[in-house]
């Protein structure tokens, strides 16, 4: 049994590592870390968690957590992590980030587009970018771990394959995603209120998203060239769930036994990737609270364009189930153990 630690575990992507790691036959939870909460009871926080935690909430002394868990978890704002992170902490223990500090390898593009000072570059390098279905095995052996985005998890799996096999020309990606507002995360910001939310939906960051560079150089890493994309996200009236759809040309002639013959060849053992049949559309209530991503695609012979789908759970796959599948590859735990829930409906 190992001991995990999670800073920020009373944010939306904690609270649900919290949830997940209750329910992991190999790990317990032995640091509830907060900022606002410290020395109150968890359960106070999320009464969903009354007579199920006992534990007070802790502080974010990440020198300390490390000397006595196995793992720490940092689900907090851009830039904590890796004020705190050290070769010290590194050495005593893993950690995977749910933060954007370690995800860009170009230290200038990450403080461009999140307009912060990086705090510990020297790490930067070391990182493995948490995407368990394409790193896998570099994941196994890694210190610190950058748990992708939510956006830029759906987006990359739904486009990879098809970018990898060399099908589409990888400069004329468009990707629309919609996003739920456990997305923005539980503090109060007047564009999340219920009136300003409920019955409505808009897009957001247009041009200017952060998970931009992130998504380009992934599917960069994919096409062998860099690549430019359009991505325009929008804020949905639900809790969770993030949908994409993308679309983009195609540089050959295919089928569609071709086309899914690929997305099998990549997904057809991942437990965590389904591969919708023929014509059905990823809808978020299919994935809501599971691991799974749902993707799928649909030719388009008079634009000769494809459009790639997907959808998952922001919280489940988009943060913290991926954090505990990352766990679960570096401390050789089987791949789903915690992950197994299966997607609730309606
Ligand atoms: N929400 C989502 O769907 C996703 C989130 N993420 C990432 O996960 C991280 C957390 O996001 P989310 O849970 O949504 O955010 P929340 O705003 O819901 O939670 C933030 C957490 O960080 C803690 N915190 C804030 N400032 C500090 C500080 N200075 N020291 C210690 N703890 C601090 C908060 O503590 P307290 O409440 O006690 O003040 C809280 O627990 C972010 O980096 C986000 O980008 C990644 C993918 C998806
Ligand atoms: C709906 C909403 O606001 N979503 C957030 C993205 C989710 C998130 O927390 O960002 P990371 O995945 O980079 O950690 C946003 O657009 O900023």
């Amino acid at each position: 049994m190992i001991k995990a630690g999670i800073i920020g575990a009373t944010g939306y992507a904690g609270g649900e590592l919290v949830r997940l790691l209750l329910n992991h036959k190999e790990a317990e939870i032995a640091w509830y870390g907060s900022r606002s909460y410290v020395d109150q009871r968890y359960s106070s926080v999320y009464q969903n968690m009354f007579q199920i935690v006992d534990a007070k909430c802790l502080d974010d002394n990440m020198e300390q957590l490390a000397k006595e868990v196995d793992v720490i978890f940092t689900a907090t704002p851009q830039g904590l992590c890796a004020s705190l992170i050290n070769e010290g902490i590194l050495s005593q223990a893993k950690v995977i980030d749910l933060s954007a500090d370690f995800r860009i390898k170009d230290r200038k593009t990450y403080e461009q587009w999140y307009n912060l000072e990086h705090k510990a570059p020297q790490f930067i390098e070391e990182a493995v970018y948490g995407l368990c279905e394409i790193n896998r095995e570099d994941i196994k052996k890694a210190r610190l771990i950058a748990n992708p985005g939510c956006y830029p998890t759906c987006s990359t799996l739904s486009i990879y394959p098809l970018l990898k096999e060399g099908i589409i020309d990888g400069n004329t990606v468009i990707i629309d995603a919609k996003s739920g507002t456990s997305g923005a995360g539980r503090s109060a910001k007047v564009a999340n209120l219920y009136c300003e939310v409920n019955e409505n939906i808009k897009a957001y960051g247009v041009a200017t998203h952060r998970h931009t560079p992130e998504i380009e150089e992934q599917l960069g890493y994919a096409a062998g060239y860099p690549i430019h994309i359009n991505f325009t996200p929008h804020l949905v009236p639900m809790n969770r769930g993030i949908l994409v759809t993308a679309y983009a040309s195609l540089k050959k002639e295919v089928t569609y036994e071709e086309v899914k013959a690929i997305y099998d060849a990549y997904y057809g053992k991942e437990q965590f990737v389904r591969v919708l049949d023929k014509d059905v559309c990823p809808e978020t209530k299919w994935v809501e609270g599971s691991n799974y991503v749902d993707v799928n695609f649909k030719l388009d012979p008079r634009t000769n364009r494809v459009i790639m789908m997907g959808a998952m759970d922001n919280l489940v796959k988009g943060a913290a189930g991926q954090a505990v599948q990352n766990m679960n590859l570096m401390f050789g735990f089987a791949e789903n153990e915690g992950l197994q829930g299966v997607p609730m409906f309606p």
